[in-house]
């Protein structure tokens, strides 16, 4: 290939690109066969229960490990064999790893100064970071002064500055106390998608995963579910596992007599005159503008979010419309 034709080749090929990955330990299959791609500037959130491999793709994206099968391609350059230290890869793990002897401003600067970049360079770029993640005020303060947040925030800043070919967060927020979380989230956004950089966003959080991500990829012991824009994942999920996992409170999965779930979302549910499903309210709890019912029904217990001001004991019955209805396999949990 040409030069020219191999750089048009590399520019036209997604910024990451992960064939058919396999991590093996001893006879377990961690990972089983992970595609996914992900675009310059685009965020992908790897979304699943503890243990379903979510690290290990990181780990394998960093270089920190080798796969048993498959390949990382990093702007159409096949980086599998590729060291750790030449992928141009930067992590940001849960616990922020700062030096706790250095001030933020010092913290920030090391990096570029190993890397022989000139001092005013450096001041710029220290500064520039400071300003994106509101630190203005603490480039002298040691980690030790900062609170979580802000920590974290210097954390991320230090990584932005490695100016990396692929971003990698493992749960990066999960240190932090909920209020907190949800502050972050929209800054960490603007932060994540203002760049370049490819971003892999490691959570167990769906909540934080649909905040933040262009697309969700919803993995399952080590295998891949689903992968999709949030919006794709809540209104059309594949299985039940990603019906499950996206969306809060959790969807209401019934078993039906002709061999299918029928999955309804506690939001999709509503009151009707006649001809709906009897229920009985079992439990209530209170959620601000709504509050959340346990309900007893034929099908078993109900989920049901309403505004409304039944209480325990009430019976009623509930509708829904048909486009709200999703429809799963009981014998694969597949959608039908
Ligand atoms: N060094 C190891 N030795 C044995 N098993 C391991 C090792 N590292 C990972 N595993 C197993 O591999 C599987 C995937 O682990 P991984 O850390 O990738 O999951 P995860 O989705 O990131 O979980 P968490 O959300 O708890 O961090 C788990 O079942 C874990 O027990």
């Amino acid at each position: 290939m040409s030069n020219a034709v191999a750089s048009a080749a590399a520019a036209a090929a997604p910024a990451l690109r992960l064939e058919g990955l396999e991590r093996r330990l001893g006879e377990r299959l961690i990972l089983a066969g992970i595609d996914l791609t992900v675009a310059a500037g685009e965020c992908l959130a790897l979304l699943g229960p503890s243990g379903c491999g979510k690290s290990t793709i990181l780990r394998l994206i960093a270089g920190l490990d080798r796969p048993d099968g498959g390949r990382i391609l990093i702007g159409g350059r096949d980086m599998t064999c590729v060291p750790a230290g030449r992928r141009q890869v930067a992590m940001v793990f849960q616990s922020y790893a700062l030096y706790p002897h250095l001030s933020v401003a010092r913290n920030l600067s090391l990096g570029m100064e190993l890397r022989g970049v000139p001092r005013q360079r450096r001041e710029e770029s220290v500064a520039r970071v400071l300003a994106m993640l509101q630190l203005e005020g603490f480039s002298d303060r040691r980690p030790a002064d900062l609170s979580g947040g802000q920590r974290q925030r210097v954390a991320l800043a230090r990584a932005l500055l490695r100016e990396p070919r692929v971003f990698l967060l493992d749960e990066p927020m999960s240190n932090l106390d909920a209020q907190l979380r949800e502050e972050l989230r929209p800054q960490l956004r603007a932060i994540l998608c203002g760049g370049q950089a490819p971003v892999v966003y490691v959570t167990h959080d769906q909540q934080e995963a649909m905040g933040i991500a262009d697309r969700i990829a919803v993995l399952q012991d080590g295998r891949l579910q689903q992968c999709g824009t949030p919006q794709e994942l809540y209104g059309r999920p594949a299985n039940v596992v990603v019906a499950s996992f996206i969306g809060r409170p959790q969807i209401n999965l019934l078993p039906m007599d002709d061999g299918t779930v029928l999955g309804i979302r506690p939001e999709h549910l509503h009151p009707v005159a006649e001809g709906g499903l009897p229920v009985q309210v079992l439990s209530r709890e209170w959620h601000g503008a709504s509050q959340q019912l346990t309900l007893a029904s034929r099908h078993g217990e109900l989920r049901w979010t309403t505004d409304g001001s039944q209480v325990i004991g009430d019976a009623l019955q509930l509708g829904w419309e048909p486009r709200h209805e999703h429809r799963f396999r009981q014998a694969t949990g597949e959608r039908c």
